[in-house]
């Protein structure tokens, strides 16, 4: 059975729902999964699962979540080898070319650990509705495909 490690960085609850839904989708796609808040998660332990997800915010103009920098640190040090990843976050439009940033930097620190991408990364226009929840269970599909190749 395939596992996952979906970690969160949330302040006011958006992206632990983008977490939940991917979560709800992978369960459902008979992937035992495990669901943590960012700060309270070790890299050593993450690297664990066979798929690894971040859903983190975007504060302050493009900064990343101060509780998570830790956790950003070590997995770019980590051998992601053979691990498949994906991110989603949860932003928001107004603050135009900094919309999401965190997801791009997420990505870039999977990429430089060596994990393969199994998904194209999701930004959603704060709280998830119905056409995100639909991607994000095409980001969650997309994620069994790659680590069941
Ligand atoms: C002071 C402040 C700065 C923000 N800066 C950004 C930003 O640079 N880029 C972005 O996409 N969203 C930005 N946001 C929006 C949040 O990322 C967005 O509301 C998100 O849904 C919050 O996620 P959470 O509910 O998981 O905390 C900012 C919000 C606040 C309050």
């Amino acid at each position: 059975m395939l596992t996952a490690h979906v970690v969160y960085a949330t302040m006011t609850g958006n992206n632990e729902e983008v977490a939940n839904i991917v979560c709800d989708s992978l369960t459902k796609l008979n992937v035992k999964v495990i669901e943590s808040e960012i700060s309270q998660t070790d890299v050593t332990e993450f690297a664990k699962a066979d798929i690894l997800v971040v859903c983190a915010y975007t504060y302050d103009e493009g900064a990343m979540p101060e509780e998570g920098l830790d956790f950003y640190d070590d997995l770019q040090e980590t051998d992601l080898t053979g691990k498949v990843y994906g991110v989603a976050g949860s932003g928001d439009k107004f603050y135009g070319e900094y919309f999401n940033t965190t997801v791009d930097h997420f990505d870039e620190a999977f990429k430089k650990a060596g994990a393969t991408s199994g998904a194209e990364k999701v930004k959603i226009d704060l709280e998830p509705y119905e056409e995100d929840i639909e991607r994000l269970n095409t980001f969650a599909k997309g994620l069994v495909e790659t680590a069941t190749k």
